[in-house]
């Protein structure tokens, strides 16, 4: 999803270049006016005293992880974790949810919450130590290579993910007639603290769907069925503890690696925080996810060379991380990847839930070594659930129900067959068998393999019957954890990474970063400076002693008015949807206020749209013999600024409405070409009931501004357009200024409770 980024900002630029091109092909035609025609980091109580017995580096960390069980489990109160090392088992397996051990390390994790981030920190000779992931540098022994990087965190408030009958469905509504499509049926499953679960099925089988759903990003009335965080329903206050890594990868292309974290970090992590340990965070997770050696790279995009796929998608990973989520939920985040990349993902994974996380992410088809990473495995067709269980044991599942493979498969490809119906190289139970010989059509009778409808509907059937009743049974006991502890889940206030005034300097920053190569593109410049000479060398001295001159050098200050006017609006329509994705993105993590957000976005462009027009009048002012004097020089460059940034709001009020470039370009040129008519210069006589739409046109009055300016000493009115004092036109284009603007902000808001 960094396409539109980069790809928008070049389309802007093209439009922008085009639009310059159009204006000066016009300037001639402007001579003669006959002729003429834009978590709280999951640090629950924050930090304290108990924050320094947090990790503190690896070192620590490494004796934290290697105490024993009983240890970890028997100090209640004390900053210990759910560490779950391979060679001590310390896994919350589903059956193990009512003992008093897994009670008490869950207690356990859940009252370590008081830590600090300072302890975060990889000491820096151990960094030097660590051999980064690459994608050119794959380890011998792969295993080994990746212990390396074993990613430590603090622990988290655990959360027990619960979903009971999750049905969900969409209304398509047609030209005539509204339809709705089942997109998920009856899902029934839990994830625990320290658990690694992937969704699993074939393409448009409801992965993404039931990730959304889980993940609190789709919020419907068309939901149906339970889904419980600790026992609670979704709260807003959970959105600080979930990291969620969608499957496109949404990241500014102009940004370095370090930049991404380091705003993320600066945005996210709790105000107890300082920059500096925010910083250090950034810096930790680069180095937990093997980043180091890019992290000076530019993320990049279709236009932009930058990082490689991996290292984008680790990215993404790190951008959630950074927050140490209770709940990180992931959506393909190995697709595309190579098998030895994809393993470092899902082993870093696999590292994340080892640290007490709870980790759902879905996955397309995972490679043998990939498999036997994920705890539990939840397997969907067509909407239905056709596993549940542990990822280990789905191969016994189906072999109990009459499913196996007849050749050496991948357990993924298999469940993968299984679940497209595809049953060539599986046996299939004699009950299906007979089933074909009733119905199956002719062509498939004679095939002797069953539909894959057939297939579909025997695997729903087999697991409701066999499997469905009992996992529903496990998941009505109630979750292992204190009372206090749970309700924690719904509330802890909200608070946010940085106050309102800290979020709009770090999206002020943060924009002008972005977009620093635009602000310093020479071919802008170029343009600008062009577009002014050619305007100079045509109005060359043109004075304003006779009438004829003076007519003249009003088209100019027309030209000028309508220049001004329109390039700011085809510029800034753009601005909302291009950043649609991220706003979206970020938003629903609650990284900022939309407030912040959007102050800080349109002013981050203002240093460079008043750079230009500066340059721009210091060459035409004096090329074309406007009035010479400071004051009126002054002035002139105070009109162009407010007609500017009142063009620029027209054009954020369109972008914010409409959200569709098309849309947006279309209702724009029809605007500016309706303002530009209206702008008193074409046409003088305009009938009486519509007469008014000139005082909706920011040239218009941006036109008798400049002539005020000018003229103001030579006579009373200018070619039909009377010289006034100018306090009303000024008012009218401040009151443009703050209007469309809030329409903007207003549009906004309302995409984001649509
Ligand atoms: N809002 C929606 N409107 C219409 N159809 C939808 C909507 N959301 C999901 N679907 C449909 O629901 C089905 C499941 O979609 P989903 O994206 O969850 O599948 P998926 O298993 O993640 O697919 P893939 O692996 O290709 O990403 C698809 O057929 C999709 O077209």
């Amino acid at each position: 999803m960094e396409k539109p980024n980069s790809s928008t900002s070049s389309l802007i630029r093209t439009k922008s270049d085009q639009f310059v091109e159009t204006m000066a092909a016009a300037l001639a035609a402007m001579k003669s006016p006959v002729s003429s025609g834009e978590v709280a980091a999951s640090a629950v109580g924050g930090g304290g005293p108990e924050g320094s017995s947090s990790f503190h580096s690896r070192k620590s960390s490494r004796g934290l992880a290697s105490a024993s069980p009983g240890r970890s489990s028997g100090h209640i109160g004390k900053n210990t974790h759910i560490r779950k090392s391979r060679s001590a088992q310390m896994k919350f397996d589903v059956d193990d949810l009512s003992s008093s051990a897994a009670l008490s390390r869950a207690s356990s994790a859940s009252l370590g919450f008081s830590f600090s981030f300072t302890g975060f920190t990889v000491p820096p000779d151990e960094i030097a130590d660590m051999k980064p992931y690459s994608d050119e540098d794959i380890p011998e022994d792969l295993e080994a290579g990746m212990q390396k990087t074993k990613l430590h965190t603090e622990p988290t408030l655990p959360i027990y993910l619960k979903f009971t009958d999750v049905t969900y469905k969409v209304v398509l509504k047609g030209i005539r007639t509204t339809l709705d499509k089942e997109i998920l049926n009856g899902i029934t499953g839990s994830i625990d603290p320290g658990e690694v679960l992937a969704l699993m099925g074939p393409s448009g089988s409801g992965k993404t769907s039931l990730l959304s759903l889980l993940g609190g990003r789709i919020r419907e009335p068309t939901i149906g069925g339970s889904i419980t965080y600790n026992d609670q329903p979704y709260s807003k206050y959970l959105k600080s503890r979930i990291g969620f890594v969608t499957q496109d990868d949404v990241l500014f292309p102009h940004l370095t690696v370090k930049e991404t974290l380091s705003y993320a970090a600066r945005l996210r992590l709790p105000r107890t925080l300082t920059k500096q340990e925010k910083d250090q965070r950034a810096i930790d997770v680069i180095c937990e996810l093997g980043l180091e050696r890019c992290q000076d790279t530019m993320i990049g995009g279709s236009f932009v060379r930058g990082v490689s796929g991996g290292e984008r998608k680790r990215v993404c990973i790190g951008n959630e991380i950074i927050i140490n989520p209770s709940l990180l939920f992931l959506d393909e985040p190995t697709s595309g990847l190579d098998s030895t990349t994809a393993l470092r993902i899902v082993k870093t994974l696999h590292d994340i839930a080892e640290a007490g996380k709870t980790v759902i992410t879905t996955i397309h088809q995972p490679s043998s070594r990939l498999f036997p990473k994920f705890d539990k495995l939840i397997l969907l067709g067509k909407g239905s659930l056709l596993y549940f269980g542990k990822a280990s044991e789905a191969m016994l599942y189906f072999a109990s129900i009459g499913c196996s493979p007849l050749i050496a498969m991948n357990p993924a490809e298999f469940m993968l067959d299984l679940a497209n119906g595809n049953v060539t190289d599986i046996s299939v139970p004699s009950e299906l068998e007979d089933r074909v010989q009733i119905e199956n059509s002719e062509a498939e009778r004679k095939s002797e393999k069953p539909a894959p409808a057939l297939v579909h509907e025997y695997l729903v059937e087999a697991y409701e019957t066999r499997v469905v009743e009992n996992e529903k049974k496990k998941l009505r006991s109630p979750t292992p954890i204190d009372e206090e502890i749970k309700s924690k889940v719904c509330t802890t206030k909200r608070e946010w990474g940085a106050s309102w005034c800290g979020q709009y300097s770090i999206l002020f920053w943060r924009g002008l970063k972005e977009r620093r190569h635009d602000y310093f593109s020479c071919l802008r410049i170029t343009q600008v400076l062009a577009t002014a000479t050619i305007l100079g060398l045509l109005w060359w001295k043109s004075g304003s002693n006779n009438p004829e001159k003076l007519q003249d050098q009003a088209g100019l200050l027309f030209f000028i008015s309508v220049f001004w006017g329109f390039f700011p609006v085809f510029t800034a329509i753009f601005t909302f949807p291009q950043e649609r994705a991220m706003l979206s993105k970020e938003r629903a993590a609650d990284m900022y206020r939309l407030s912040a957000y959007f102050v800080a976005r349109t002013t981050s462009d203002l240093p460079l749209d008043l750079i230009l027009p500066v340059l721009f009048l210091l060459v035409v002012y004096f090329m074309a013999g406007l009035r010479m004097n400071v004051g009126s020089f002054f002035l002139t460059v105070v009109t162009v600024f407010l007609c500017i940034i009142a063009a620029q709001g027209l054009g954020l009020a369109i972008g914010a409405t409409l959200m569709d470039l098309k849309k947006a370009t279309t209702l724009a040129s029809v605007t500016v070409m309706t303002f530009m008519l209206a702008g008193g210069y074409f046409v003088k006589n305009v009938p009486v009931f519509i007469s008014w739409l000139r005082y909706l046109s920011f040239n218009y009055h941006t036109y008798k501004l400049l002539l005020k300016v000018q003229y103001e000493h030579i006579s009373h009115s200018i070619d039909g357009v009377k010289i006034v004092d100018g306090y009303e036109e000024v008012g009218v284009l401040l009151a443009m200024v703050v209007g469309y603007r809030l329409l903007a902000y207003l549009s906004l808001r309302r995409m984001e409770l649509r």
